[in-house]
């Protein structure tokens, strides 16, 4: 049912810990992959890691700047001599401050990141799609059980503002390009052991505990545990009438 053989694939975040596998995964079923990140020495220690003989390029973006995206995506297709077929957007970040207290720059800079970062991917991408009437393109956006609950203890408004805009965001686009035959879904993690959650939890035992005592599995996700099901919504042959659809993976934590 999956298919992705000769499919270029940008994947954004490709230096981060979600990201890897889903690289691996891609890689085994036959996608040519253009990685993108801000951080472009651990995109090339990432690269080096690859045992593959399918054509994989890195590049310097912060989704953030749509002009950087632009630029990055004109580069893609004059090296790769095609226009990618599927998008997997996993680049994000998350951080705390009391509601009351967020410094309005870190809520600026995280929305324009997380939120307007995920939009102007989605733009770059679709705009040639659309342009040469490209059939099966599919997006994967990484969203967060974030953007359908709320976390707690910690406090990050701007961050769970950022993945309810995401969910919703894709829903919109879904609607305004099936006419373009462009598929987009969200994936809705729960708590993944990554830096991201290292660095929210940093040393706090209360913190980790009280993320299990709310989740049903006890335990945090391996990034593993996500690769499959953005294969199935990347790949047109398996999830071919699936677009709007934000599918939560969280160990059941949205159940309680
Ligand atoms: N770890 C979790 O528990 C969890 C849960 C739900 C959702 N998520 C989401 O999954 C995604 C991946 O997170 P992760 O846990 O792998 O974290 P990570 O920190 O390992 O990876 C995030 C990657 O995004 C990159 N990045 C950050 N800002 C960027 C920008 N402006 N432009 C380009 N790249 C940028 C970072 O350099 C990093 O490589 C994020 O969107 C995150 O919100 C994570
Ligand atoms: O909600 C799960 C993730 O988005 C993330 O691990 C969390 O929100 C970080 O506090």
């Amino acid at each position: 049912m999956f298919e992705l053989t000769n499919e270029l694939t940008v994947i954004t975040g490709a230096s981060g810990a979600l990201a890897e596998p889903i690289i691996h995964t891609l890689l085994e079923y036959g996608a040519p992959l253009a990685l993108l990140d801000i951080n472009m020495d651990a995109l090339l220690v990432r690269k080096a890691s690859l045992n593959t003989k399918l054509k994989v390029e890195c590049y310097t973006c912060d989704i953030g700047n749509f002009t950087d995206v632009e630029e990055t995506f004109k580069k893609i297709t004059a090296d790769f001599g095609t226009f990618p077929l599927h998008l997997v957007n996993t680049a994000g970040y998350c951080e705390n401050f009391p509601a009351e207290d967020y410094p309005s720059i870190n809520a600026e800079q995280l929305i324009k990141v997380n939120l307007l970062g995920s939009l102007y991917v989605a733009q770059v991408f679709a705009k040639p799609i659309i342009n040469n009437k490209i059939e099966n393109a599919s997006i994967v956006m990484i969203a967060s059980m974030s953007g359908s609950i709320v976390n707690d203890p910690q406090p990050q408004i701007a961050y769970n503002m950022s993945k309810a805009g995401v969910i919703h965001m894709v829903k919109s686009l879904a609607v305004e390009w099936a006419k373009y035959n462009i598929r987009i879904n969200s994936l809705s993690p729960g708590y993944i052991a990554t830096p991201l959650t290292k660095n929210v939890i940093n040393g706090n035992t209360e913190m980790f505990n009280r993320w299990m005592s709310l989740t049903p599995m006890k335990r945090m996700a391996n990034p593993n545990e996500f690769a499959g099901t953005v294969l199935y919504l990347l790949s047109n042959s398996a999830s071919s009438y699936t677009t709007g659809e934000n599918i939560i993976v969280d160990g059941g934590y949205q159940c309680l």
